[in-house]
């Protein structure tokens, strides 16, 4: 481990926040993923049950009604909420009159929840699903609007692909692309690889979309906003599983909370952070 992570681990130590007895429930954060589909029922899962395990409060999931069943019978501790709904198959064609298959219409349950809630997980188990995305894009601009934290991972990537401009300069938001998803981003954003380095792709991503947080996942893990840059360097275990990126934006979604967020700021804000030796150096900007 280098003399970089043995610094910042050390610092984490400090962001935890105290079990104060004047704390009431839920101050101490209330997550929500929204994901989890026919298809996928760990990937919301993982998330949720990452923050809750890290010291949130309340994980809440908002999920398809099938997906929902599944994932309450996982764990008591989640507050599961099947408000998502996938596309109308063909095969059934008098559910594409139910107005409860439109955007709109499914996306303002969810969005009634945001005062509720401090911090928004999209993406893990989503799928590629039209009717989904378009949902979770008018949720994404709602909670824009509130100034909440948003941690897009997965497929909600693929939403931020076709459509930048629901994060572009919205410094709140985290991208946390595994390599294929950060390729496929920086592809469909025109970003082109001109042989820089690691951190300097990152970097660029990150100022593409006007200041968002990008966190590209793999041997290494770079965070930068444009301006800093962040490299873990600490090799974990060599096990490569799915659901190990889930599991980083449900933690992610914890340390974005309110209470931590404040106190990593004390900690992090001041203070030059070295990333790779002798390559690009930065404090956390946010994160
Ligand atoms: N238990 C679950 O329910 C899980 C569900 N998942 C969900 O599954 C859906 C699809 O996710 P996928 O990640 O499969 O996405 P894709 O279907 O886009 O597949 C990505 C491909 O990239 C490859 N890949 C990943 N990291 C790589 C690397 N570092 N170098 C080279 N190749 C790499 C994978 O092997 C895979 O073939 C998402 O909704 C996701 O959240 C995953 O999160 C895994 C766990
Ligand atoms: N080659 C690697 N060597 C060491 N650690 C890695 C490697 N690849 C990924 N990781 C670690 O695993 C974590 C998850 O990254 P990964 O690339 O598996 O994400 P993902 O594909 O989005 O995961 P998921 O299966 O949940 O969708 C990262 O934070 C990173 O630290």
């Amino acid at each position: 481990m280098s003399a970089t992570t043995k610094d910042i681990l050390s610092r984490v130590r400090m962001m935890i926040p105290p079990l104060l007895s004047k704390f009431h429930k839920g101050q101490l954060g209330r997550v929500a993923v929204i994901g989890g589909s026919e298809d996928y029922t760990g990937a919301p899962y993982f998330s949720a049950m990452a923050s809750a395990k890290l010291g949130c409060d309340m994980s809440h999931v908002i999920c398809t009604p099938t997906a929902a069943q599944v994932i309450k019978s996982y764990s008591p501790n989640l507050m599961v909420h099947p408000y998502m709904r996938s596309s109308p198959s063909p095969s059934s064609p008098s559910l594409t009159t139910d107005a409860s298959t439109e955007p709109h219409s499914l996306a303002s349950r969810i969005i009634a929840m945001l005062s509720r809630l401090h911090v928004l997980v999209i993406g893990p188990g989503l799928g590629r699903d039209p009717l989904m995305h378009d949902t979770c894009a008018l949720v994404i601009t709602a909670a824009r609007e509130r100034g909440m934290p948003i941690v897009l991972d997965a497929d909600a990537l693929l939403i931020v692909q076709n459509k930048p401009e629901l994060v572009r300069g919205y410094k709140l938001a985290v991208l946390t692309p595994n390599v294929v998803e950060f390729d496929r981003v920086t592809k469909a954003l025109g970003i082109e690889d001109d042989g820089t380095s690691e951190t300097g792709r990152v970097e660029k991503l990150a100022r593409a979309l006007g200041g968002v947080t990008v966190l590209q996942k793999g041997k290494k893990d770079f965070l930068s906003d444009g301006e800093k840059t962040m490299v873990v360097d600490w090799e974990g275990g060599r096990k490569r599983s799915g659901g190990q990126g889930d599991t980083l934006t449900g933690l992610q979604a914890s340390d974005l909370t309110d209470e931590v967020h404040n106190a990593f700021m004390n900690i992090f804000g001041e203070v030059d952070v070295d990333g790779d030796e002798g390559d690009e150096t930065g404090g956390a900007a946010r994160l």
